[in-house]
């Protein structure tokens, strides 16, 4: 039987450590937090993250990153961007220990603060290559909320071994869970950052009374930018217009469950970033990401009016009506 630990018991490493479980795999949800383990194993819940759940029996929780990586085929990291690179840590002397060597993948969607660097490239750094035989994304439209349900999702998994790859489709794949594989590691970690700057953007419309027409303008040009800069960095195009792409923008762009979303509501109606983000109790990685997509539009010498307005409003105090002035007051052009 094929055992994976999850680092990260949030809403999202939860939900897809439910999935693995559900599906015959030997899971181990790993949390630094005793009290939530405990309440998984014995209540079979996590009320915090997805009230209202009932998670599988065999779905295991522990606070100890030994007992949850020993003798594991697969870690999977949650853990939200700001707390990757010390989880990695963690892992990496915890394997080091076992003198063990897993395939690492990782479903979080942003950027490091600073350096901006992808998830997979802190991985990279982080735990030897000796203890890695590959290294892998899940990313898509996927609301921990509507999978823990058994919604019906799709996701793509992305890695440059394929092996890995198809080990992590077996794992994750049922009747309501469907899981595609790419080679594009880069593209689709990029699109899955990407999407939650325009996801808040898209709330934003929201909030302040504006209709469909507004949002589907907002997420197709939001879109093109995303492509842009993808491209420019040397992702694939047709990336952009996948699961992790087009699928996880409009997902995160049009839903309520979209914390991202939400916080674009909350600063639409009128409400400070701070206050938001102090609200919402849980992370909402497009306020970062802004910052790194913004420096990464200079750097790149790629147009991204909706990033920089976006940027502005969150960190320059623009307010989101001129915002929206300046966007639709540019020179008129071509669309492409
Ligand atoms: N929620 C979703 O539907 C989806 C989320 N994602 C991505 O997954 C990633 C995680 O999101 P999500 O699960 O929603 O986040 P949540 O905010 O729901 O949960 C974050 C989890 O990480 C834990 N954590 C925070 N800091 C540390 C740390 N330093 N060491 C160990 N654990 C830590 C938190 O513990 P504590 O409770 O103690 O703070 C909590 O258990 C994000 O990048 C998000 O974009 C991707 C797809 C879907
Ligand atoms: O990435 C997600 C769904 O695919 C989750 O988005 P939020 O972090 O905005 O909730």
């Amino acid at each position: 039987m094929t055992k994976m630990a999850v680092l990260g018991a949030g809403s999202w490493g939860t939900a897809l450590a439910n999935t693995a479980a559900e599906n015959g795999t030997e899971v181990h949800l790993w949390t630094h937090n005793p009290k939530q383990a405990d309440e998984i194993n014995q209540n079979h819940t996590n009320a915090r993250y997805l009230p209202n759940a009932k998670l599988i029996q065999t779905l295991t929780a522990t606070s100890d990153m030994t007992s949850a990586v020993a003798g594991a085929d697969i870690v999977l990291n949650v853990v939200p961007t700001k707390a990757v690179r010390e989880v990695a840590k963690e892992l990496a002397k915890t394997l080091e220990l076992l003198d063990h060597t897993v395939i690492l993948a990782h479903a979080t969607k942003g950027l490091e603060q600073g350096t901006y660097k992808r998830i997979s490239e802190m991985l990279a750094e982080e735990v030897p290559v000796q203890r890695r035989s590959a290294l892998a994304v899940i990313s898509g439209p996927s609301h921990a909320e509507d999978v823990i349900k058994h919604d019906l999702t799709a996701v793509t998994i992305a890695s440059t071994d394929d092996e890995a790859a198809k080990l992590l489709q077996k794992v994750l794949s049922n009747r309501h869970f469907r899981t595609y594989t790419n080679h594009d590691l880069l593209g689709s970690e990029l699109a899955a950052a990407l999407k939650n700057i325009i996801a808040i953007g898209s709330g934003a419309l929201t909030g302040l009374g504006y209709g469909d027409n507004a949002k589907a303008a907002l997420l197709t040009r939001g879109l093109v930018e995303m492509r842009r800069l993808g491209q420019a960095m040397g992702a694939q195009p047709e990336t952009f217009l996948g699961l992790s792409g087009i699928g996880d923008l409009i997902v995160t762009g049009m839903s309520k469950n979209s914390r991202n979303y939400r916080a674009g509501m909350a600063l639409g109606e009128g409400k400070t970033l701070a206050a938001v983000q102090e609200d919402m109790g849980m992370v909402i990685e497009g306020v970062n990401t802004t910052k790194a997509v913004y420096d990464f539009a200079t750097q790149y010498k790629v147009d991204m009016p909706i990033t920089a307005a976006i940027y502005r409003v969150l960190y320059e105090g623009l307010s989101i009506p001129d915002a929206i002035d300046e966007l639709m007051s540019r020179p008129l052009k071509s669309e492409s």
